[in-house]
């Protein structure tokens, strides 16, 4: 995708959630390949070829966590992106969903170690330092379209604006 000239990769983000004793869970997991090792994100990664957004969603969730969702389990919750201008090769663009995610324990990937967290207890310290100013509006159930610029450290942020 190209926006004003600038290229950024398409990306899927997937939000899980289930309810355990009355208190309402998301599932993160902590990467352990690619891009941002060591961080605690979302389930997700890139569209690949022709899949859409929906699909791609499907088959990540799938490939990391062994939890099968049906396409229209998945609700939109709307887009972000995060332009690194120190770094352009790493801008992204990702469609963002939630989801149930029923019953399925989630299985540790290769890629990712998947763990349910309470949603008033998301290990911010761990995550991309834009998570707080976006993940929020998400756990509450807001679309949104976010767009994040990183500082030329590539960590810190220099702006978000979230509608
Ligand atoms: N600033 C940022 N804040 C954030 O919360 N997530 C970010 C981020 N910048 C990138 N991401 C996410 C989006 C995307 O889901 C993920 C990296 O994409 P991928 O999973 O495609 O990376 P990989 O290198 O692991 O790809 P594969 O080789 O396809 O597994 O990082």
């Amino acid at each position: 995708m190209t926006v004003d000239g600038v290229a950024y990769r398409c990306v899927v983000l997937c939000f899980l959630f289930r309810s355990r004793g009355g208190a309402r869970e998301v599932l993160l997991g902590l990467k352990r390949t690619g891009f941002g090792t060591g961080r605690v994100v979302a389930l997700g990664g890139k569209i690949d070829g022709r899949e859409s957004a929906v699909g791609a969603a499907v088959r990540e969730v799938a490939e990391e966590s062994g939890i099968e969702l049906a396409r229209d389990e998945l609700r939109d919750a709307g887009r972000i992106s995060w332009s690194f201008p120190a770094q352009p090769a790493w801008n992204m663009a990702a469609f963002l969903f939630t989801a149930d995610a029923g019953v399925t324990p989630p299985v540790a990937s290769e890629e990712i170690e998947p763990r349910w967290y309470a949603v008033d207890d998301i290990p911010w310290s761990g995550m991309w330092q834009d998570a707080p100013y976006w993940i929020p509006a998400l756990l509450d159930g807001r679309q949104i379209d976010a767009r994040i610029v990183m500082d030329p450290d590539n960590e810190g942020v220099a702006s978000a604006v979230v509608d």
